[in-house]
């Protein structure tokens, strides 16, 4: 699937102070926002943000009333919206579910659902699928078309904290084979985002964006999340150390000891927080405090 060769930096979308009204009101005002080929873009913002109407500006499903949104010529796109207007009680095999936006090739099909991992699932019910199978089901049938943009209204709602991992890991591996951009939307940050390359931060208008982890550590991501939710630090880079199911550290030069050493490559600046929604305890996504003692079955006790 999707071998064309990479045009790097070549512009798929832009908005150049998008806003759009409806009913006297401000959906989204103000926002500036590009998408290059081969980049993850993650729009995140409370419930009524203005993501999905971001989204829809973006591949032109409706139109600024304010600025300017401009397409690369010929942009191919694929979109999984947040809500799917097929009832999913209908009886509707993942074939047929692939077939609904119009015809894809046998091949096409095959290869899609083997690049999303599900190619076991193709005569499989949709209802009967589970929440993470159904969103690699809506993404099979997103990539299917061999799309420049990807467009991916909260692709794993519905799917649990180790699903919403590996899925997160297949749209960066998507990113990676296709070389397509990738929208995503997202209610907040989730730690296993450390692959998307700008997060914009939503609220009515454009509040703040960087790095995932410039946008965690920012006062506007802060104030409008609060400050006194159980905070996420990422770690953009590999540890160096492994810790022990017994809460102690082996480092890099196979020394075990009960403490990370102040070199270990954790961030020291950050929010000393865990992440209390995920118990699992991985590498990249816990953020601990130094001076305490640091257990991995603490974690899981949660
Ligand atoms: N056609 C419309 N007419 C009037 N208001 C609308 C229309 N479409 C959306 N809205 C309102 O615009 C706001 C932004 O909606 P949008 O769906 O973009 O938010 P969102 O950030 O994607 O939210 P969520 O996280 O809940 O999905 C909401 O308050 C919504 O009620």
């Amino acid at each position: 699937m999707l071998n064309r060769p990479p045009q790097k930096d070549r512009l798929l979308v832009s908005l150049a102070s998008a806003g759009l009204q409806r009913q006297g009101r401000w959906l989204v005002r103000g926002v500036d926002l590009t998408i290059r080929q081969g980049e993850i873009v993650t729009l995140i913002g409370p419930n009524g943000a203005g993501k999905s109407t971001t989204a829809k500006l973006a591949i032109g499903v409706l139109k600024p009333d304010e600025g300017q949104v401009q397409r690369a010529e010929g942009l191919k796109i694929g979109y999984v919206p947040q809500k799917l207007s097929v009832d999913r009680t209908m009886p509707l095999t993942v074939e047929r579910l692939m077939h609904l936006t119009g015809r894809i090739s046998e091949d096409k099909i095959q290869g899609a659902l083997n690049a999303v991992s599900i190619p076991h699932l193709r005569k499989a019910e949709v209802q009967n699928l589970s929440g993470g199978e159904f969103q690699r089901a809506l993404l099979a049938r997103a990539i299917a078309k061999d799309p420049d943009l990807l467009v991916l209204d909260e692709p794993v709602q519905g799917v649990d904290f180790a699903g919403e991992t590996a899925l997160y890991q297949l749209i960066g591996d998507i990113r990676e084979r296709s070389g397509c951009g990738i929208l995503m939307i997202s209610h907040d940050l989730h730690v296993v985002m450390a692959g998307t390359d700008t997060v914009i931060c939503l609220n009515g208008h454009v509040c703040c964006r960087g790095t995932p982890a410039v946008v965690s550590q920012s006062e506007d991501y802060r104030r409008l999340f609060g400050v006194s939710r159980p905070g996420i630090a990422f770690y953009d880079h590999h540890h160096d150390h492994t810790h022990l199911p017994d809460g102690r550290v082996r480092h890099s030069d196979g020394s075990v000891t009960d403490h990370c050493h102040p070199g270990d490559g954790h961030h020291h600046d950050h929010d000393h927080t865990h992440d209390h929604h995920h118990h699992d305890h991985h590498h990249h996504d816990h953020a601990h405090d130094h001076g305490h003692e640091h257990s991995a079955e603490k974690h899981h006790a949660g």
